[in-house]
């Protein structure tokens, strides 16, 4: 492969008569304004006959500096392929949110790449200021930027099919190449922060997404598993589908259960299953409905956005009345003000929230996921999780036998045992979720195998029994206690009422006695 083409002896030429047109720029002014034309005329026809060739720059930063150009990142990730076995001086970098090595074109290198028989040569360079500005994040000292030069006649098929394809093919390796991320969302007020050193604003921070849990670790009835997998993947392929029916490209899946079972381990299968980024979106730090809305714009595509245990975090009417209340009492006293303060209530309303999920705003991006979590799932808003927001329920709940040969695989390499058949028994009887099950099935010394953890579990689970049927009896009595009480009272009140009932009648008789006495006297008895 050559390194600098023929087109580097034309690179002289070109700046030769680049000198010879800056020479003519200052001496022009003493030709007759007739003799200018003619002269610029020819010059040109001149520069364009030694020198055919076409530039175009991609710079690192371009306009305001602060956003770093897709089309810089997609032509070094291509160039980067691309150019590593042509060049001859190459740049090691460690690339940020990555741990591996990635190698480039050392600035002020150049290759040659082919397209269609066509011949392109690419040069890396940068700009370096003449006054140093300080900056801390890079890309504000120096001003790198890819050089692409090509024949003019071939000036259609480069710009029209060749970028394109440097583009897509740069995409392509960066999303093969990208480490997955986990975002959490900042307070509001530090967005603000970032924004006064003038920097970006960041409303999510991240750090690698290093989940290890998959489908295949996580314990679960097979069938259940198959289906969610299958939803999944056919979400992902759907683009075109969710195009001609005419719906944003993306699903709400609602995972409920109780604490242990398995929620935040399937978030994070899914976001391996399909190479997904995850942003654990929290909701009590967001100020109001409209940071909401920011947030959603600032998550990029083929993510997962996550709101646990959304029974809690969305206590929106009563949340506010209580904040009055406190208010009054606390009127005086500055340091609890302050601490009032800094954990200040949010202000998302259930209309936000709706409006978040699947109102216009919720359709900018594409293939992305959003998942709810909760404990509780008849505590929340029917219009919070109907379908079409809340697309696929899914229930996780206490470990059934099958779950639990997924666990013993995952955690003991065991696929039978002669222990399994009382465990079955056992966890058939009683409520025990697979987070307690996969905590006895680790082992906790050296000297545990197998046997003795499955001796754990059973005790454990014999235990849990133990423990669920006294107070299965401690409640029975306290409702047979109750309920004796309660018929007490009632008999109480049933003979007072007997009593108050005889007292009256004993009344009446007394008081009808005059009435008689009377008549009789005025002698209108019959
Ligand atoms: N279905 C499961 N398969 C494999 N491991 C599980 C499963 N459920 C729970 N575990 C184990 O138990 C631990 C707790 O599970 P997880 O955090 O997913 O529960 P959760 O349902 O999110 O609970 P919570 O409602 O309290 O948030 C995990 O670290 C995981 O190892
Ligand atoms: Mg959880």
């Amino acid at each position: 492969m050559t390194m600098m083409g023929g087109g580097d002896t034309l690179t002289q030429l070109g700046s030769t008569v680049a000198g010879i047109m800056f020479i003519w720029a200052m001496f022009k002014q003493y030709f007759p304004p007739e003799l200018q034309g003619h002269i610029e005329k020819y010059a040109h026809k001149l520069i364009s006959y030694v020198y055919p060739f076409i530039h175009i720059t991609f710079y690192e930063y371009p306009g305001d500096g602060f956003e770093r150009s897709k089309a810089y990142a997609a032509i070094q990730q291509y160039l980067s392929t691309n150019s590593t076995t042509r060049a001859k001086r190459l740049k090691a970098d460690m690339m940020r949110d990555s741990r591996s090595i990635t190698l480039s074109m050392d600035d002020y290198e150049e290759i040659t790449d082919e397209f269609k028989g066509i011949k392109l040569w690419w040069a890396s360079s940068k700009n370096i200021p003449k006054t140093q500005v300080f900056s801390i994040f890079g890309g504000g000292e120096e001003k790198r930027y890819y050089k692409l030069r090509f024949h003019r006649k071939h000036r259609e098929t480069i710009t029209k099919n060749y970028l394109n394809h440097v583009l897509d093919e740069g995409k392509a390796i960066e999303v093969r190449a990208r480490q997955r991320k986990l975002y959490t969302n900042n307070r509001n007020e530090q967005w603000v922060g970032y924004r006064s050193v003038g920097f970006r604003r960041t409303m999510w921070s991240h750090v690698l997404f290093e989940h290890p849990a998959t489908f295949a670790t996580l314990a679960m009835e097979p069938n259940k598993k198959e289906d969610i997998i299958n939803d999944l993947i056919t979400f992902s392929k759907a683009k075109d589908y969710y195009k001609k029916v005419g719906k944003a490209w993306k699903r709400g899946y609602l995972l409920y259960g109780p604490p242990g079972t398995g929620k935040s381990t399937m978030i994070a299968a899914m976001a391996n299953l399909l190479e997904y980024d995850v942003y654990d979106l929290e909701l009590t730090a967001v100020k109001d409905n409209t940071d909401l809305r920011k947030l959603l714009i600032d998550t990029s595509s083929k993510s997962i956005i996550v709101i646990e245990d959304i029974d809690c975090s969305l206590d929106l009417t009563g949340q506010r009345k209580k904040e009055k209340d406190e208010k009054k009492e606390e009127e005086k006293d500055p340091i609890k003000e302050k601490m009032k303060d800094d954990n200040e209530k949010s202000k998302v309303t259930l209309s936000g929230l709706l409006n978040f999920i699947d109102g216009l705003w919720s359709a900018c991006g594409s293939e992305r996921i959003i998942v709810f979590t909760t404990n509780y799932v008849e505590k929340l808003d029917p219009a919070l999780i109907r379908r079409g927001r809340m697309d696929k329920h899914i229930e996780l709940s206490y470990c059934s036998f099958e779950a639990f040969k997924v666990l013993a695989r995952n955690y003991l390499d065991l696929d039978s045992h002669e222990l399994f058949a009382k465990i079955r028994v056992l966890l058939e009887e009683t409520k025990t979720s697979p987070a307690d099950v996969a905590e006895n099935l680790m082992p906790k010394s050296a000297e545990e195998d197998a046997d003795t953890c499955l001796a754990n579990l059973i005790k454990s689970i014999e235990a849990a029994k133990e423990e669920a049927r006294l107070k299965a009896e401690e409640e029975a009595r306290l409702k047979a206690e109750e309920e004796e009480k309660l018929k007490a009272e009632k008999e109480e009140k049933e003979k007072e009422k007997e009593k108050e009932k005889e007292e009256k009648s004993a009344e009446d008789v007394e008081e009808k006695k005059p009435a008689v006495k009377e008549v009789k006297e005025n002698g209108v008895i019959p």
